[in-house]
């Protein structure tokens, strides 16, 4: 997210659990009470929910919305029951389970925190036990990744997510046809619509030069957000504005 601020962010989500020294309420956690948490629930206001190591933890359907209205693809970071959940519903989404190289370093790391009690780290070990066995369970998930050496990890994400250096962050959109991928730049917007140029000249088959993006089609809530989303290429943008397509 810190490499592209304009592709991704982070759902903040709630947690009956209390904060650590260094986190801030609203930035790494919505921290709640759980009648409050438990009655959000009942409402329909989460995406998912889930208890782990003895704490309730969920995403908001505003978590999830407040990253999708700027824009960008939402990252959540969720368990194993919770990743369950969001793959039964209608969301797309890549599902990317981030293990440590060994269950012997994950205790040598956890201890190395020090934000748990003796209690709390075996509980949290023996939870990771039963996520790592849930790992390979068949259509959960589409990625493994090995949390080793951190920066390794990181760039083996970008790979899997297909972001290299030409694709650093930028304004643009892409929009992919088959292996190749067309590089668009915001024009321009109106209430209703997006005008979107290809920064390359270089088009791929199937795509234009100038596209609008049809904002109208666009229906509330954060699973069908971008559904029903309509673009269409366009002669030029001048036309479009005086409503000539
Ligand atoms: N289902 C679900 N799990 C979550 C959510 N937020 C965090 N978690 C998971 O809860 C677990 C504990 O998170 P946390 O208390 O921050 O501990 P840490 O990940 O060890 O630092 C982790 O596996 C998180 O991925 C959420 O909104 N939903
Ligand atoms: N690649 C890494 N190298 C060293 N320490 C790491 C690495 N990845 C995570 N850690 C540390 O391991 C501990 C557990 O990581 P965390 O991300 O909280 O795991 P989880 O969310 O699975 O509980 C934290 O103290 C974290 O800073």
């Amino acid at each position: 997210m810190k490499e592209y601020p304009s592709k991704f962010g982070f759902s903040v989500s709630h947690t009956t659990r209390s904060p650590r020294v260094k986190e801030i309420d609203g930035v790494h956690y919505h921290f709640a009470g759980r009648s409050k948490m438990e009655q959000d629930i009942s409402e329909g206001e989460f995406l998912e929910f889930a208890h782990v190591h003895g704490n309730l933890y969920g995403t908001s359907i505003e978590a999830v919305e407040s990253v999708t209205d700027e824009g960008k693809r939402c990252i959540l970071d969720i368990d194993v029951q919770g990743a369950r959940s969001v793959r039964a519903s209608s969301l797309e989404a890549i599902f990317i389970f981030v293990c440590p190289p060994s269950f012997e370093e994950l205790e040598k790391r956890l201890r190395a925190r020090g934000t748990e009690t003796e209690e709390q780290i075996q509980k949290r070990l023996r939870n990771a036990r039963a996520e790592l066995d849930q790992s390979n369970s068949p259509g959960l998930f589409d990625h493994l990744l090995v949390n080793d050496n951190l920066e390794a990890c990181y760039e083996n994400l970008k790979k899997l997510l297909s972001l290299d250096d030409d694709h650093k962050d930028s304004d643009g959109c892409f929009i992919e046809d088959g292996k190749a991928t067309a590089c668009y730049s915001i024009m321009s917007k109106t209430e209703s619509e997006v005008f979107l140029q290809s920064e390359t000249g270089e088009v791929v088959k199937a795509a234009a030069n100038l596209l609008a993006v049809d904002l109208s089609s666009l229906t509330g809530g954060a699973p069908g957000r971008t559904r029903g989303l309509k673009i269409h290429s366009i002669n030029s943008i001048d036309n479009c504005l005086k409503g000539i397509r």
